[in-house]
């Protein structure tokens, strides 16, 4: 993935102040706690103290994680479907007349040479690009104009390649934000702390706590983000993304930097949030780790569709290997008949 990608969407940092200030912790004092270079000092804005310990038991957690098993029912209907998007930057054409869809219930593989158009594509549909021509539809509606803190509520969410997190904030405060865009109480709700707010407030660390178990950092939730490992933190984003309740995953590059027993554990959490309910878009460089943890792939060449299929179809497809080895040369004999004598 390239470094292009300006911003993202609910999940991402950014965004975290929005939320805030939508859900009414805008005040000086609480945004203090949210923001990046806080006072270290001060006291954690969310009581970590008061969260059950029950929550480690495994059915629990996986009964607050999984957001809607209904999902089954629906399964191999299209969630996302790309319809003829092209993107141009000035004169440049980063995506040609792309067309593919991401099933319900599946774990989608996007894959291409460096430039292929893969981080493009991720954008156009997380409202980072608008499309040029050409339509992203999301849950049977077009996205349109949507901005991205919309489309986080409607159901999409990502990771970043390059993590972003709070890296003041605990790793329970960080996947807090991220159930912000859930949240439902007004703004005087939130300033008078209605029963209601509260309650949400309550729902929300005990979801957020149920994450980081799910994801496997739970045993760190009251350490600040920056103190984590890489991996943990890899796996603090993926707790954020997923407290937005998407129905969608995007997991950009997810692997980057990871040693191969990292890789193994981090397949195995991709393939449990997809039996949660949950689709799964995946870019990813990493080909064992691609074809071991995907249901099918779609492979991108100079912004266009080259190949789709099951890992075995694609990664066989003669077209997808000249793509990642380059064509082969014209053989030596060719060179030497052409030779003057
Ligand atoms: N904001 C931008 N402005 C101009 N050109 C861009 C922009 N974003 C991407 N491009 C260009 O669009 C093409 C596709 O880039 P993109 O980042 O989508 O590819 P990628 O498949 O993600 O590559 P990589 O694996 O190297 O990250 C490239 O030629 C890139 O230089």
């Amino acid at each position: 993935m390239s470094t292009h990608d300006p911003g993202g969407i609910g999940a991402g940092s950014e965004h975290g102040d929005e939320h805030l200030a939508a859900s009414g912790r805008a005040d000086s004092e609480a945004a203090d706690h949210y923001l990046p270079g806080a006072d270290v000092d001060e006291p954690a804005l969310i009581d970590v103290e008061e969260v059950r310990p029950e929550l480690a038991d495994p059915q629990l957690v996986d009964a607050l994680v999984a957001p809607d098993r209904a999902v089954h029912a629906r399964m191999g209907e299209p969630l996302l479907q790309m319809q003829g998007v092209t993107v141009r930057f000035g004169g440049l054409v980063a995506l040609d007349d792309v067309t593919f869809d991401i099933r319900r219930g599946e774990i989608l593989g996007l894959i291409g040479p460096n430039g292929a158009g893969k981080t493009t594509a991720f954008n156009a549909m997380t409202g980072v690009y608008r499309p040029t021509s050409g339509t992203v539809m999301f849950d049977g509606a077009s996205l349109g104009k949507a901005k991205r803190f919309s489309i986080t509520q409607r159901g999409i969410a990502r990771t970043f390649q390059n993590i972003r997190l709070f890296n003041e904030m605990t790793a329970l405060e960080n996947v807090v934000v991220g159930t912000d865009a859930r949240h439902r109480t007004s703004v005087p709700g939130a300033l008078f702390r209605t029963s209601r707010h509260r309650r949400e407030e309550r729902d929300a660390i005990d979801r957020a706590m149920a994450l980081l178990e799910f994801v496997g950092v739970g045993g760190r939730a009251t350490e600040k983000a920056r103190n984590l490992s890489y991996g943990d933190q890899r796996r603090l984003e993926i707790a954020r993304a997923l407290a937005t309740e998407p129905k969608l995953l995007c997991l950009d590059e997810p692997a980057a930097g990871f040693n191969p027993a990292e890789k193994e554990s981090l397949m195995g959490l991709i393939r449990h949030i997809r039996d949660d309910g949950y689709t799964v878009l995946l870019i990813e460089h990493d080909m064992r780790l691609v074809r071991g943890v995907t249901d099918r792939i779609v492979v991108l060449e100079f912004g266009r569709v080259i190949a789709e299929g099951t890992p075995d179809e694609v990664t066989n497809d003669p077209k997808v290997i000249a793509a990642y080895l380059g064509v082969p040369d014209a053989p030596e004999s060719e060179e030497t008949t052409d030779a003057p004598a």
